[in-house]
């Protein structure tokens, strides 16, 4: 199955690099957020076919029990607040009639590696904004829930996979819990660690595929 890997920075698929290559798998440096990925999908899959695209990265939980360096596929995906509003509610793009704000995983037909099937499913959104206040965070889980992560890429990069008709997965590494904001408390070596370890593995179980 040719793949290709698609992460926002080089930093969070540095340490795999190697594997990537020895395993003739291609990736793909984005840049951070869902104009940059859309952006950088559309230009490079018009040039290349590929069976499976594979977006990793580093996330958010809202999820307390998370652990930092714990890892998630991604199953359906949210374009955060976009849409429009009243002074009651927010209403989403999709009622609004102008698409969709939700985008998910598609497998491909051909059975994935141990390394996919082994990791636990959440929900994700996409922001463009990092959420860092109490205020804001309470009305994501008024709308999702706790047990949500969020990035800057994941709908984009569906969206992507989505429109020009390939299958696609989404991984997420946490390195750090929504909360008001912290950096101190951020791991990202530690999620980055956790990321690379798996990319390594699934790289190497998907060769043999
Ligand atoms: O604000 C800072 O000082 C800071 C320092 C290091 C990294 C950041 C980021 O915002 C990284 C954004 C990057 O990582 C993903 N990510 C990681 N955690 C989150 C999150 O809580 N909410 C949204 N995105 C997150 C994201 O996909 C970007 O690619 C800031």
């Amino acid at each position: 199955m040719k793949t290709l890997i698609v992460a926002a920075t080089e930093m969070e698929i540095a340490a795999s690099i190697p594997a990537l290559v020895e395993n003739r798998m291609d990736y793909l440096v984005t840049g951070v957020g869902m104009l940059a990925t859309a952006f950088s999908m559309g230009q490079n899959l018009r040039e290349r076919q590929f069976d499976l695209l594979v977006n990793v990265g580093i996330a958010g939980s809202f999820q307390a029990q998370h652990t930092l360096g714990s890892l998630f596929k991604v199953r359906k995906d949210h374009v955060y607040e976009f849409g429009a509003e009243n002074d009651r509610e927010f209403i989403p793009i999709d009622q609004m009639g102008f698409g969709s704000s939700i985008y998910s995983e598609r497998l491909p037909e051909r059975p994935m590696s141990a390394a996919f099937y082994q990791l636990p499913y959440i929900d994700g959104i996409t922001v463009n904004k990092v959420h860092g206040s109490e205020e804001g965070i309470r009305r994501v889980f008024e709308q999702h829930g706790p047990n949500t992560i969020e990035s800057m890429e994941g709908a984009a990069f569906f969206y992507a996979a989505q429109k020009h008709g390939l299958p696609c997965i989404q991984v997420r590494s946490i390195s750090n819990w929504v909360e008001k904001r912290n950096v101190e408390r951020w791991n990202i070596p530690l999620a980055i660690k956790a990321l690379n370890e798996w990319l390594i593995a699934f790289a190497q179980e998907h060769a043999q595929k």
